[in-house]
């Protein structure tokens, strides 16, 4: 689990663990954590807080997963997760966006016809797809909106450049500063990623003193928490092929 800060990690951890996010709502007992015969937690998490940005996010997870590998401990999922700006009005404060793409949104050159990503230019990729089935049980675990989370290296600051962005990723539902660089680091690694982004404040002019870093930080960890099974799950090895648990007939079983 890769965040860019302490406070995040910290958020994340109470809710995979299904404790309280401090000053948060503790989760009810039927939802959180892994369920038999799944891993503890939060031994089976490494939690990596990387720094702000793409690069120190890539740097910081392709370590980790190389560590990881090098001891005979490979990780099976990746999940970058922190706080974000959310495009209104499809991700208000204090929601959720589960990413349907991470996508580096700002890579790539100025034209005088505008902006021309590094895919067009002929370099490379500028998306990652996690798994769609994954992030969609995540999402709806989650209850927090599917969409494309878009990696800047600049918080945007302007109506334009939102209106920019929102024009150029039609449905985007975040923007943050990690996503693409921990997917790059993993897919290197031949490991699916997933990024959970919860909205601290709106993609649009800029105003830090209305960021809601308390309540997205809430947000984040009671996401985690909702959504610690299927997390868990895809994290075992084979990740996302999962044995049926006790006392639940995998389905097509006669009864
Ligand atoms: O000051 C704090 O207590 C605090 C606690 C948690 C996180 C922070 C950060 O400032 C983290 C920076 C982090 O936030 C992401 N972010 C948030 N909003 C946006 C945005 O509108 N555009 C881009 N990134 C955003 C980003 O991923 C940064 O890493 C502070």
């Amino acid at each position: 689990m890769v965040t860019a800060v302490t406070a995040e990690r910290d958020a994340v951890l109470a809710g995979l663990a299904g404790t309280p996010t401090p000053g948060g709502t503790p989760a009810p007992p039927e939802t959180p954590g892994p369920a038999a015969g799944d891993p503890p937690v939060p031994g089976a998490v490494e939690a990596v807080v990387t720094g702000v940005g793409p690069a120190a996010a890539a740097a910081g997870t392709a370590e980790a997963l190389t560590r990881a590998r090098a001891e005979g401990r490979p990780f099976h999922l990746v999940l970058c997760a922190g706080i974000g700006g959310g495009f209104v009005p499809h991700a208000p404060l204090g929601s959720v966006v589960v990413a349907s793409r991470i996508v580096a949104a700002d890579l790539g050159a100025g034209t005088a016809d505008g902006f021309v990503d590094v895919a067009e230019l002929g370099f490379g990729s500028v998306a990652h797809e996690p798994p769609a089935d994954l992030a969609a049980e995540v999402a709806l675990a989650a209850g927090a909106l599917l969409a494309p989370v878009l990696t800047v290296s600049t918080v945007t600051g302007t109506a334009g450049r939102a209106a920019d962005l929102a024009a150029r990723h039609p449905g985007a539902g975040a923007e943050a500063m990690e996503g693409f660089g921990v997917a790059e680091a993993a897919a290197r690694a031949g490991v699916p990623v997933l990024e959970v982004r919860a909205v601290s404040n709106p993609v649009g002019p800029r105003d830090r003193a209305a960021w809601r870093i308390p309540e997205a930080l809430r947000a984040l960890g009671d996401a985690c928490a909702a959504a610690a099974r299927p997390l868990f799950a895809a994290a075992r090895p084979g990740g996302g092929r999962r044995a049926p648990r006790p006392g639940r007939p995998a389905p097509g079983t006669p009864s």
